[in-house]
């Protein structure tokens, strides 16, 4: 029996199912078990904003990582982008499956469906720094509205008369069965996503190999390799998931091109950057486009979004 541990939200849960459906394809002679966890994340109606300023990197994780420290649970299932880019000594994520859509989408009232024919002065929802950030450096008109909660909130927050649009990350409306509500795929060009946005991760235990085996048969090599230079990006400029940065690993012809974007949280300026080179060296790349913009003055625009 492996039991696979992970958030109760909506999209926790449909993210889990598609998991095990996955592993039991896998291993079909092997049950698996989904146990839900309650977070400080789900707990705390407070922003975000305000968390993250505490240093409170892992207010979705905490609790499942415990579980899984004390053998709970076996495996824990995370949105990749939730995640801090270390674990904590014991774990470590040891399968990484195929990334679905990275990029953000509009959803709007009527005559509000696409970002471009926004009237003036629009009030968009959302209570990410990066796509606060992105949005205002797009249209400085925009009026960017606090919305948090999860998906299902958003969306019915939508029927009140604070919000005309609202972004939120393509991946979660796919995995719900939700993706007929996206009114626009809004290009990477305008909003970069977020590091490991569409991405999942299996935590195990370090010394646990029979489970480890047993996720890593859904690992996928590209997605891996991608979000691995995103996230060493932003490893590399001392952020967590709640700065005003983006990144995008995509590979084509066997090249992996990385983008990185750092924001003042106003959307005043944003330094843009891009790098290429072999999958192998997708750490390197990422650690290197992160310096080369620190170089190029991100340091203030991290250091202002902190303080
Ligand atoms: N921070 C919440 C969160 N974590 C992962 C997703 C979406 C799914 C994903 O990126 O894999 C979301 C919701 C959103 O940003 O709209």
């Amino acid at each position: 029996m492996v039991t696979v541990g992970t958030r109760g939200s909506t999209l926790a849960l449909a993210q889990t199912q598609w998991v095990v459906g996955r592993l039991k394809e896998e291993w079909p002679d092997t049950d698996f078990r989904i146990q839900t966890i309650s977070t400080k994340g789900d707990r705390n109606r407070g922003s975000l904003a305000a968390m993250a300023q505490k240093g409170d990197k892992g207010f979705w994780i905490t609790e499942i990582e415990e579980a899984l420290t004390a053998k709970r649970i076996d495996i824990a299932v995370h949105s990749l982008k939730d995640l801090p880019t270390e674990q904590p000594e014991g774990l470590e994520i040891s399968s990484i499956p195929r990334r679905v859509d990275a990029r953000d989408v509009l959803i709007g009232k009527e005559g509000r469906k696409r970002l471009a024919d926004l009237p003036h002065g629009a009030r968009i929802g959302t209570s990410s720094v990066r796509r606060k950030a992105f949005l205002l450096s797009y249209r400085p008109d925009l009026q960017v509205v606090d919305l948090r909660g999860n998906i299902d909130t958003r969306l019915a927050a939508l029927a009140s008369d604070e919000y005309d649009a609202i972004i939120l990350a393509a991946a979660g409306l796919i995995r719900t069965e939700m993706r007929h509500r996206i009114d626009e795929f809004v290009e990477p060009d305008i909003m970069l996503p977020a590091p490991g946005q569409g991405a999942l991760a299996l935590e195990t235990r370090s010394d646990d190999d029979l489970t480890i085996e047993v996720a890593y048969a859904i690992h996928d090599h590209t997605t891996d390799d991608r979000i691995t230079a995103e996230r060493e990006f932003l490893a590399g400029l001392g952020a967590g998931c709640m700065a005003p940065v983006g990144a995008h690993a995509s590979v084509k012809g066997g090249i992996l091109t990385l983008e990185g974007w750092v924001a003042a949280l106003d959307g005043s300026q944003v330094i843009r950057a891009t790098t290429q080179g072999d999958p192998g060296e997708c750490a390197d790349m990422g650690a290197e486009l992160a310096s080369d913009m620190l170089a190029q003055g991100a340091q203030a625009l991290i250091d202002a979004a902190h303080s």
